[in-house]
């Protein structure tokens, strides 16, 4: 008996011992485990919250990832393609509709004016006043006013055929046929040709430069160009893109350098590549400003120590009109040019200024600017001008 007391005592104790712990555990476990929070959320930095969303990546996994990103392969560099443009030869051919404005204005205007039955007095004064309108300058417009006026009265009357010969026969007079045009770039020897490009500010030298730089590599000729326009540092870096496209070497200096001395080393750097031309470009400065003169006159004479100056290219913009003639000439004081290069004639109906540049300052137009394209630049050829201006 007793013993089944002491048995029924110790189940008693355990079973409130096992309830004592079961209430304490239910307890503690709701202390344990506090119910979840929301995710603390933290306003992002300015730009983490313009950038798009990285699409698939949780920004937990991006913080915590320690594997690299694969490396991409090294690809080798790739040499840039050289273009290859057409020779020089039949460019002015090409580009002859681009006298479209000179043409209707004087060639269409004289044509139609000397074709009419009656040539008075007051057509004779429409027909100077045409060619004056049209640049040809005011000297040259009187000699082939009188040649016109006693071709007319020995024909009579005029066949629309005779009347378009008579013009071209005078404009091609005033221009002049016979006048060497030979831009000179054959090397002498071992020694480069040396062309050196001169002008007023924004006439195109540096376009007509590259553009030539294109022509000669065209014809098969090798090319280095000099940027000794150190004054506008945009005008080394326009000429090195166009040098890139042909694979012509650019000789540069620091901004603001001594143009001398790029226009030394440009030319040096010809002589040592064995190339058959080296074309020096020069800063556009005022006729005016005797100190940038007598620069342009030290380039010259700097390059002279050297190698001879075989070609000093005058770039006239000829929308300019008589306008350019006063800068032509002090230009040609200082350095003796030897050629004009005469820009932007796709964009005047003044044409005529082919004739009165040439006889202002006795060099003949050797090339013609007629588009703002790489390949606008022909040598000046006066039958395909005149035939342009006349129409077929
Ligand atoms: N339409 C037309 N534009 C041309 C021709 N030649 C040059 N130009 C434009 O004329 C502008 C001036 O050309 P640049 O070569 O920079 O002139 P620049 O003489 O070197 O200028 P500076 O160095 O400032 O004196 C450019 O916009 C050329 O594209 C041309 O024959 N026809």
């Amino acid at each position: 008996m007793e013993s089944y007391l002491g048995l029924i005592v110790i189940i008693a104790v355990a079973v409130l011992l096992a309830a004592g712990g079961m209430f304490l555990l239910i307890r503690q476990g709701k202390k344990v485990t506090p119910p979840p929070r929301p995710p603390e959320v933290r306003p992002a930095p300015e730009e983490e919250r313009a950038a798009p969303p990285s699409a698939g990546v949780r920004e937990d996994e991006a913080v915590t990832t320690t594997v690299p990103p694969p490396a991409r392969p090294i690809e080798p560099p790739v040499a840039p393609q050289l273009e290859v443009p057409p020779p020089s030869a039949g460019r002015m051919v090409r580009l002859r509709a681009r006298l479209a404005r000179s043409q209707t204005t004087l060639g269409k205007g004289l044509l139609e004016l000397l074709s009419r039955d009656r040539l008075d007095d007051d057509v004779w004064d429409e027909i100077e006043e045409t060619l004056i309108g049209a640049d040809v300058g005011v000297a040259p417009t009187q000699v082939m006013v009188e040649e016109l006026r006693t071709r007319v009265k020995v024909l009579g009357s005029r066949t629309p055929d005779e009347v378009r010969g008579l013009l071209r026969e005078q404009l091609l007079a005033q221009i002049g046929t016979d006048t060497d045009r030979t831009l000179h770039v054959t090397k002498h020897g071992e020694r480069p040709a040396v062309v050196l490009v001169v002008g007023v500010n924004g006439t195109g030298k540096t376009t007509t430069t590259g553009k030539l730089a294109r022509s000669l590599v065209g014809d098969g000729k090798h090319v280095v160009l000099g940027a000794a326009d150190t004054f506008r540092a945009a005008a080394a870096d326009q000429l090195q893109t166009w040098g890139d496209r042909v694979g012509a070497e650019v000789v540069r200096g620091p901004e603001g350098g001594d143009p001398a001395s790029v226009a030394f080393d440009a030319v040096a750097k010809g002589m040592d590549v064995k190339a058959d031309a080296v074309i020096v470009d020069t800063a556009g400065r005022l006729h005016t400003k005797t100190g940038l003169m007598d620069e342009l006159g030290k380039v010259k004479r700097v390059i002279e120590k050297k190698a001879t100056v075989d070609e000093v290219l005058l770039v006239l913009d000829a929308t300019t009109g008589q306008n350019g003639m006063r800068q032509a000439q002090v230009f040609a004081e200082v350095v003796n040019i030897t050629g004009i290069a005469l820009t932007k004639l796709d964009g005047t109906a003044k044409g005529g200024i082919v004739i009165s540049v040439q006889r202002e300052l006795g060099v003949p137009v050797k090339l013609v600017g007629l588009g703002e394209g790489p390949d606008d630049l022909a040598p000046f050829d006066p039958e395909v001008f005149v035939d342009a201006l006349l129409g077929d």
